[in-house]
């Protein structure tokens, strides 16, 4: 049994310490399992949780048997068709006899769990689970069913889908549909897709073109689409940077200030070759500046451009640091428009360094404990330790991080850092749009930089306002996500534009939140006309904090998928995998 108690052991342990699952179990040096036993267990058992606690609680099985109460009923297999199967363990062991005395009540309860669910058979329960991690199932539990029952779909999507960007320099989204995606039903929302127990099924945004949003386990990985670059994995909200951008062929040089892996400069490039093609005569190609200051994530941004077939368009500028870059350069007087998606908290992201939760049956509710054993419960005796995020869903409950001293320091620095970089975007002499996002949810690192940078000295001098709302592309303008008022307060008048106007200027993405994206933040700044004779800025002046450059910040994926840990890891495979870049001549030199 060390098996089933290791597994309860990593199950149980705090959720903000230890990192992955993975990592939980294959760093682990003092485990007698078998890394892959114990790692196929754990995994089971929290996509199979949510079935588990619904059974063993509607059993009553935790009131009636001590024991298992004691031990707790940690883990546990679902891979037969029984809910017992699985288990492990000699029939004489006193824990799995307090488990088979109620076998027929726990298959009965399963069989219920099942049809509450609208699956008619074990098997189509099964691919569900594995399709969806166990969390959609969740969702068919209130009374309604998917679409295996009664045709009704769950009210709210729950999980994150795979996204996937058509990019426009190698393909078109109606050829995708009519090869890569050919044999895959459309659905009218995420919702649908949600419920869906199919894998090849699909939804096409209605908020960013060329979008498409896959089931969470979609594997496309193999295809020849994403190989050869056509397809491009990257989540909802990271596409709004460049869509809001709204880059034309008028904008000027475009530079993308925070560049690698790469995921915005090439859906910049993808978005110019539609301006390109939709204008029916050969342009110039429009030039695009990435500029990244890490060695080797630079050596990734090359590879995600190549494969993207954007290097006609894009110079990457490898280990160059943004803020060195002189704005006021002549060099630079042709750079009309600047996306700027600097390092961050990160909060935003989705999966990071998650240890996914693990819903535990209670022991029933008071009722049902006073008529099966009618004596008063005792609290479970292991308690988790203060202060410590379990990874173990009790009940529901806000877990955001407070704004402890060291976050809110650390946010601080950050902050700084961004404001500092936007600041300097705005100092390019000609550019007269600018778009700054971030992957976190805090304020202080989203609508406290906005206002921060409103009431520049630069700003007020040049003009720079946010981008209004019914100014935005019309994909975004309906997007209802929006800055909070109060996070926007401070603004000195000028022309930054009234409290209300800046807050709903700004585009915000909730985490795990129906819409299905990462946690994100975007806003846009235009200026409406170049104003001359103002060299003598000197723009990061009057700014607080200095940003420490040992902070633990966001950097992106080191890949260009910024969807599920597993996609990340697939396109890390073909970052890394050992293809060079071409060598790409530089188009010209600065
Ligand atoms: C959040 S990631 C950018 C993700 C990227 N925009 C994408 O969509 O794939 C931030 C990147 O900016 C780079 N970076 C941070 N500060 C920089 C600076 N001052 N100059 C250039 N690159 C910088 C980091 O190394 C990191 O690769």
């Amino acid at each position: 049994m060390s098996l089933y108690h290791e597994a309860a052991s990593i199950l149980t342990g705090p959720v903000d310490v230890g990192g992955s699952l993975k990592s939980r179990v294959y760093n682990n040096k003092t485990l007698k399992s078998s890394p892959a036993h114990l790692y196929a267990l754990v995994s089971e058992t929290i996509k199979w949780s949510g079935v588990l606690r619904e059974v063993i609680e509607r059993s009553q099985l935790l009131s009636v048997e001590k024991k298992v109460r004691d031990a707790g009923f940690r883990s546990g297999s679902m891979s037969g068709a029984d809910p017992l199967s699985g288990i492990d363990a000699a029939t004489s062991h006193p824990l799995k006899l307090a488990i088979t005395r109620h076998k027929a009540r726990l298959n009965a309860e399963f069989i219920k769990a099942r049809l509450r669910r609208g699956f008619p058979s074990i098997d189509a329960l099964k691919t569900s689970i594995n399709l969806h991690g166990g969390t959609q199932t969740e969702a068919l539990t209130n009374g309604s069913a998917g679409e295996n029952g009664n045709g009704e779909v769950p009210t709210r999507p729950l999980l994150h889908p795979r996204w996937v960007r058509i990019n426009a320099l190698r393909t078109t989204l109606e050829t995708q549909l009519e090869t890569t995606f050919a044999d895959y039903s459309h659905v009218d929302s995420l919702a649908l897709l949600e419920a869906s127990s199919s894998r090849k099924v699909l939804h096409i945004d209605r908020h960013v073109p060329d979008l498409l949003a896959l089931p969470p386990g979609a594997d496309l990985a193999n295809t020849a689409a994403y190989l050869q670059g056509d397809i491009i994995f990257q989540d909802k909200a990271s596409c709004f940077p460049a869509y809001l951008l709204d880059p034309s062929l008028e904008d000027g040089e475009f530079i993308d200030a925070c560049a690698a892996p790469g995921n915005k400069t090439t859906h910049l490039a993808s978005l110019l070759s539609k301006r390109q093609r939709a204008n029916g005569v050969l342009t110039k190609n429009p030039s695009i500046w990435a500029f990244e200051r890490d060695k080797s994530r630079a050596l990734i941004l090359k590879r995600m451009v190549e494969t993207a077939g954007a290097n006609h368009m894009v110079t990457v500028k490898p280990e160059q640091d943004s803020l060195r870059v002189d704005p006021e350069s002549e060099a630079w007087r042709g750079v009309g428009a600047l996306l700027l998606d600097p390092s961050c908290s990160g909060s935003g992201m989705v999966g990071r360094d998650e240890m996914p939760r693990l819903v535990l049956p209670s022991r029933g509710t008071e009722k049902q404990a006073k008529t099966s054993n009618k004596k008063k419960r005792r609290r479970e005796p292991a308690q988790e330790p203060k202060n410590t995020k379990s990874s173990i869903v009790q009940s529901p409950q806000d877990e955001e991080e407070s704004l402890s001293g060291n976050l809110s320091q650390r946010l601080s620095s950050l902050s700084a850092f961004q404001l500092k970089l936007l600041l300097h975007a705005f100092r390019f002499k000609s550019a007269r749009k600018v778009v700054y996002s971030t992957c976190s949810i805090h304020a202080e690192e989203n609508e406290h930089v906005v206002v921060r940078a409103l009431n520049s000295d630069i700003a007020k001098r040049r003009r720079w306002r946010v981008l209004r709302r019914e100014e935005q592309v019309p994909g975004l303008r309906g997007w209802g996500i929006r800055g909070a008022l109060g996070a926007c307060e401070g603004l000195e008048g000028g022309h930054g534009g009234a409290t209300e106007v800046v807050a709903d200027a700004c585009l915000k993405c909730s985490k795990g939140g129906k819409e299905g994206t990462m946690g994100f933040f975007v806003v846009g700044f235009v200026r409406d006309s170049v104003v001359d004779g103002d060299s003598d800025l000197t723009p990061e002046s009057g700014d607080t904090a200095d940003w420490n450059e040992e902070e633990d910040e966001w950097e992106g994926f080191s890949d260009g998928g910024l969807v599920a840990p597993s996609a990340a890891e697939s396109d890390q495979g073909r970052c890394s995998s050992g293809k060079t870049s071409t060598g790409r001549e530089k188009r010209r030199k600065k």
